[in-house]
């Protein structure tokens, strides 16, 4: 397990002390109600080209077939947006995911079953974003992945730049990444289908109560 440290803890300290949280009219167990559902985050986590995005998309539309609000946060996507400013150090990794913990809260609020498809490398970070969510709303999906497999894989060209030396700190190459020790659920992509492994993710929602199919 790595042991990094908070460089940012300016920018993650409390500086609103001043600032008073206005409630909301609309109550999360309203949206509920309404949603039919309960709200969830799905933390998938696991290499590059594990297969975190295709898992997370494929079960965001089984799920959104089923009626569920949904949302999909892909690591890809949010590093062009709101998170453009952080590099793949593990600073600006833990940042990363500090950030994309503090959105997947308010997508709860909304009462949305929101998917997050991003490394997370570190079992603290994890854990940060577990601690951040009411019991029972974190719910991690570890997409486990032969890192032979991904590297054979390589949809995007980076294991190749990696290899090379192009590319600094890639994950499970000369940056760490932390295998999920007790995950809610846990994905085998080299011996399920991509349908297969996305039924693991809907049929442990039925079964939990979180959705009715
Ligand atoms: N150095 C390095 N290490 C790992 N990944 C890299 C790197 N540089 C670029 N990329 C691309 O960025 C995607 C990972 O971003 P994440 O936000 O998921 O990473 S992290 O959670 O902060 O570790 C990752 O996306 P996925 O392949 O979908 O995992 C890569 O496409
Ligand atoms: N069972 C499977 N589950 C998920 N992806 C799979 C599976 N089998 C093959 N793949 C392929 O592996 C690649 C995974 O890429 P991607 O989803 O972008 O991974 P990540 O988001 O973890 O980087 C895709 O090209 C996908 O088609």
């Amino acid at each position: 397990m790595s042991d990094v440290p908070y460089k940012n803890i300016d920018v993650i300290g409390d500086k609103s002390s001043d600032v008073v949280w206005h409630q909301a009219s609309v109550l999360t167990e309203q949206r509920v109600s309404a949603n039919g559902h309960k709200p969830v985050v799905l933390w998938y986590t696991g290499l590059s080209g594990s297969g975190k995005s295709t898992v997370a998309n494929a079960v965001d539309k089984m799920l959104f077939d089923l009626g569920c609000k949904t949302y999909v946060l892909d690591g890809d996507n949010v590093r062009h947006g709101l998170n453009g400013d952080l590099s793949f150090t593990d600073v600006d990794r833990i940042e990363n995911i500090r950030r994309i913990g503090e959105v997947a809260k308010l997508f709860v609020d909304a009462g949305l079953i929101v998917s997050t498809a991003f490394i997370s490398p570190f079992l603290a970070d994890r854990q940060m974003v577990r601690d951040l969510l009411p019991n029972g709303i974190f719910v991690e999906v570890f997409i486990d992945t032969p890192i032979d497999v991904c590297e054979s894989r390589d949809p995007k060209g980076l294991y190749k730049k990696a290899r090379s030396g192009e590319i600094k700190n890639f994950t499970g190459i000369d940056s760490a990444y932390d295998m999920p020790l007790s995950p809610e659920i846990h994905v085998k992509t080299d011996l399920a289908s991509i349908e297969g492994c996305a039924s693991q993710v809907v049929d442990y929602l039925v079964e939990k109560g979180i959705v009715a199919r």
